[in-house]
This record gives C-alpha cells, sequence and structure tokens, in this order.
C-alpha cells in the first residue's frame, strides 16, 4: 500500500489488489469502532451500497468477528433506494446478505458542536464514475441543502429512481468519513474529487465527492491502482509518508 497526505486531515491509500483494500479496511474500521467504543460506549457507522459492501467481507473473518465488540455497534444507511427491503435493488438487503446478520438498531452517536448535525463515528461511502456519493449527484439541487439531515430524490440519473439520503451537512459532520473507489471508470472522478478546486477547472468544485469534506473529522479515501491512475503521485503532489 501507498499512503498520501494530501492536504490536512485527509488521506488516500492505494492498493496493490482487492485483497490488500479489504484487509487494510477492516483493520481501519476495527480501529475507528474500537476507539469510538473506549470514549463512549458505542460505535456509530454510516454505509452505502454499491462493491463497497464487498470489501467488508474481512470483517466477518478471524480476529474481527471475535475481537470487535459488535453489540456495541449502531448501523445506518447513509443512503437506500426507494424499493422493498428485500428487492435486488435494497442497500439493506446487499448489506445483510453480504455482510450483516445482526440487530439493526436506530440511534444517533451525539451532535456536531459545530454544525448541529448527528456526528457518526464513521461514514462509509462508494463514489460512482460521476462522482455521486450515497445518493447525491453531481449538479443536484439535494446538493445545497442546508438543513436537512437526510431528504429523498425522485430523479436519480441511475436505477432507481427514487432514493433518499444524507445530506452533505451529515456526511461532513462526522468523524471519519471513508470513500472506497476501484476501477478505472473512477480514475477521473477521483482526480477531481481530490485536487484543489482553487487550481482547477469548476467541475471539481460542484462535484459531490469533492464536497466531502469533514467539518472537524478526518476524510480516508481506499484506491486501487485503477482508480488512482489519474493521479499524479509522483512529483510530490501528494506527500507519500509510507510504503509497504
Ligand atoms: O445506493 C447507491 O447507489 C450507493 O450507496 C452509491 O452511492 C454507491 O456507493 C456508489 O454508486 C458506488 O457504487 P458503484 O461503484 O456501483 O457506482
Amino acid at each position: 500500500m501507498a499512503s498520501y497526505e494530501p492536504k490536512k486531515n485527509s488521506e488516500i491509500r492505494i492498493f496493490e489488489s482487492s485483497d490488500e483494500m479489504a484487509t487494510d479496511l477492516a483493520e481501519y474500521i476495527s480501529q475507528v469502532s474500537e476507539i469510538s467504543v473506549k470514549e463512549r460506549g458505542y460505535f456509530a457507522i454510516a454505509l452505502s451500497g454499491g462493491p463497497l459492501v464487498s470489501f467488508l467481507r474481512k470483517l466477518c473473518d478471524a480476529p474481527y468477528n471475535k475481537t470487535l465488540d459488535w453489540s456495541k455497534w449502531y448501523i445506518f444507511w447513509s443512503d437506500e433506494r426507494a424499493v422493498a427491503k428485500n428487492h435486488a435493488d435494497s442497500n439493506y438487503k446487499l448489506t445483510k446478505e453480504g455482510f450483516l446478520s445482526k440487530v439493526v438498531y436506530i440511534a444517533c452517536s451525539g451532535v456536531s458542536e459545530s454544525t448541529d448535525c448527528p456526528k457518526f463515528d464513521l461514514i462509509l461511502l462508494g463514489m460512482g464514475s460521476d462522482g455521486h456519493v450515497a445518493s447525491l449527484f453531481p449538479n443536484h439541487q439535494a446538493l445545497e441543502l442546508k438543513d436537512d439531515w437526510v431528504t429523498y430524490i425522485t430523479d436519480s440519473p441511475q436505477p432507481p429512481p427514487e432514493r433518499i439520503t444524507f445530506t452533505l451537512p451529515v456526511i461532513n459532520s462526522a468523524s471519519n468519513i471513508a470513500i472506497l473507489a476501484t476501477g478505472v471508470d473512477k480514475a477521473t472522478a477521483v482526480h477531481l474529487a481530490v485536487s484543489d478546486s482553487s487550481d482547477g477547472p469548476d467541475t471539481s468544485a460542484s462535484l459531490p465527492a469533492h464536497m466531502v469534506q469533514p467539518t472537524d473529522g478526518k476524510l480516508v479515501w481506499f484506491l486501487d491502482k485503477a482508480a488512482a491512475s489519474s493521479l499524479d503521485t509522483s512529483d510530490g503532489a501528494y506527500q507519500q509518508h509510507r510504503e509497504y
């Protein structure tokens, strides 16, 4: 894995294989979970749909299946498609079958002092090749919501059209945000999302993934080499701090 810290409170991790990425993601989640349980007695995590769920598989294996305190986990979805929960498009069904067999509680882990939003310990996001995260799509008015925590859309450019989703204020209030992207079709969006919009085209400023900027938390990108292939990681544009 190569790791870069392009800006304060943000890190990019690039992996050689999906196995290596799943292993590191499990360790990352385990560490955030342990810290959260130690500090407050529980761990509030929000999940997304898509390929992300298959990368959670290592959490079901040793040592995590035994060492994690699953009873302290509060699991949420950062977005959900408006379909029955046993429908093939349901993020709940995907996560339940691919990862969870636990009881799901609804709770909130406290309130962000700076934004008055619920403050999740960890929000795990996938990113579409158009740069959408959760069900926040480029140029959609849902991106402008400042006061709502959750909203719905009926015109998703990708099926199904009806979805509910966390808004940017809730996402950006989290203590930790991880965005996972794999495949070369994500490379352009990754590049725009991590670039500094002050020296790039306007497209990056309005890209949902670029608008993920934690207020007082930390953002970690989990990328495979293909998704990282448009990043110029060779000339010091990103400060590399470890490789192994
Ligand atoms: O329900 C959804 O649509 C997801 O929550 C969505 O935000 C997903 O995480 C990305 O679209 C990445 O998935 P893909 O790689 O399949 O686009």
